[in-house]
C-alpha cells in the first residue's frame, strides 16, 4: 500500500501463501507500543514509530477509522518497581504520557510504578482487510502462491520486496531470524475499556473494537502453532489478577502466532546475482513483537529503497513491476 501510494507509477503484485485471516499479523493485539530491537539504532526506532503513529492517527481521525479498524486507547503500563528509564524514548510520540498517580496505582497492589498514556490500536483483521481492499481498489494484484526461491520471480518483476516475516528464514536463509511464540485469548468483556500492560509485556489486556485481547506468552524458538489450554488458563488467571472483572468474560477464543524475531529489523537493499543475471531485492522483515507499531515507518523506508532501484528504469517506457 505504501509503495502504491508513494510510487504510483509502479504496478504491485502481492504474492503470499497466507492472506488474512491466516497470517501472524492477524493474531496480533495490534497495539502501538514499541518493542526493543537491540541492534536497530534508537533514533531509527523512534522515527519508524513516530511515522506509524502519525499515519494511523490521521486515519483514526477520519471517516475511514471504523472500516480500517483503528481507534485510540488509553490505559496503564505497570511495573513492580520503577524502571531506570521512567520516560521511554517514545513518551512524546504517544498522547498524554504521564507517570501514574498513587490513586491509580491502588488498583494494582503488587505494582508500585506505572505510566499512563493514550495510544492507538488496530483491529488486526479489519486493518488487513482494509489494506487489501485499498490495493485491489487501485488495480493491484494478489496472488496466492508459495515462493521457494526468489529467482522464480526473475524476469517477471523489476524489483522484489521481501516481506515474508518468519518465512525469510528459509526463503533467504536468514538464520538470525527465530520465532517467539505468542498465545492470546480474545474475550467478550465490553465493560473493560482501559488497557493494562505489565512493563515486560508478559501480561496484557487490550480492549478492542470487537473483543478484548488477553496475553500473553513469549516463548523463544518454540514453533508450536497449536493452542496450549494450560497456557490459556494461565493467561486468564494472570489477567484476572490485574482486572478481576474478567472472571465474568465470555466468548473466549484462543490464538497462537510466531513473532518473526531478530536483533534488528532488516530493511535493506540487496542485489542478488546468479549466472550473470541480477535480481534487485528490498528486504523488510524481522519485526518481532512490534510489527504493527513500526509497520508504516519501515514500509516508507523500504519504499525509498525501491525508489532508488527503479531510478535506472525510469528512462524506459515500461511501468515498473514489483
Ligand atoms: C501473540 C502476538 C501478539 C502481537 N501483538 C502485537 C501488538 O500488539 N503490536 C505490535 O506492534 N505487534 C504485535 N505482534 C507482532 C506482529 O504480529 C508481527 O510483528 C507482525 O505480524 C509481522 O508481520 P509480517 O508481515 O512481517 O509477518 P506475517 O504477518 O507473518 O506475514 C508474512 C507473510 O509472508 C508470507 N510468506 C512467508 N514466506 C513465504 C513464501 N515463501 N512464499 C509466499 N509467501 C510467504 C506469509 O504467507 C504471510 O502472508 C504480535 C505478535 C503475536 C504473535
Ligand atoms: O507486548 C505487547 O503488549 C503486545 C505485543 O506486541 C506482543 O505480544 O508481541
Amino acid at each position: 500500500v505504501c509503495i502504491s501510494k508513494c510510487l504510483p507509477q509502479c504496478s504491485v503484485t502481492v504474492i503470499a501463501d497466507k492472506f488474512t485471516p491466516n497470517t501472524t499479523s492477524d493474531v496480533a493485539a495490534g497495539i502501538l507500543i514499541p518493542h526493543p530491537y537491540p541492534d536497530t539504532p534508537i533514533g531509527l526506532q523512534k522515527r519508524w514509530f513516530q511515522e506509524t503513529f502519525s499515519y494511523l492517527l490521521t486515519i483514526c481521525n477520519s471517516a475511514e477509522a471504523a472500516d480500517a479498524g483503528i481507534h485510540l486507547l488509553s490505559g496503564w503500563q505497570i511495573c513492580q518497581t520503577a524502571p531506570e528509564e521512567k520516560f521511554p524514548f517514545w513518551a512524546d510520540v504517544v498522547l498524554g504520557f504521564r507517570i501514574m498517580t498513587e490513586a491509580e496505582l491502588e488498583k494494582f497492589p503488587e505494582h508500585h510504578f506505572g505510566q499512563a498514556f493514550t495510544t492507538l490500536k488496530c483491529d488486526s483483521q479489519r486493518y488487513l482487510r482494509w489494506l487489501e481492499s485499498r490495493l485491489r481498489g487501485l488495480g493491484h494484484q494478489m496472488e496466492d502462491r508459495k515462493i521457494t526461491d526468489l529467482w522464480e520471480l526473475h524476469g517477471h518483476y523489476d524489483v522484489i520486496v521481501n516481506c515474508s516475516g518468519l518465512g525469510a528464514r528459509t526463503l533467504v536463509g536468514d538464520s538470525e531470524l527465530y520465532p517467539v511464540r505468542g498465545q492470546v485469548l480474545k474475550v467478550q468483556a465490553p465493560w473493560v475499556t482501559h488497557f493494562i500492560r505489565v512493563g515486560d509485556g508478559s501480561t496484557y489486556i487490550y480492549p478492542g473494537m470487537c473483543s478484548v485481547t488477553l496475553g500473553g506468552t513469549r516463548q523463544k524458538d518454540d514453533w508450536r502453532l497449536s493452542v496450549d489450554s494450560t497456557t490459556s488458563q494461565d493467561i486468564l488467571n494472570r489477567c484476572c489478577t490485574l482486572e478481576p472483572s474478567l472472571k465474568k468474560a465470555y466468548g473466549i477464543t484462543e490464538y497462537v502466532g510466531l513473532r518473526p524475531t531478530r536483533s534488528a529489523i532488516r530493511v535493506e537493499k540487496e542485489m542478488l546475482l546468479r549466472n550473470g543475471s541480477q535480481l534487485p531485492v528490498v528486504h523488510n522483515y524481522g519485526h518481532g513483537g512490534g510489527g504493527f507499531s513500526v509497520h508504516w515507518g519501515t514500509a516508507q523506508e523500504a519504499t525509498h529503497l525501491v525508489e532508488e532501484l527503479i531510478v535506472p528504469l525510469q528512462g524506459s517506457l515500461a511501468k515498473a513491476k514489483l
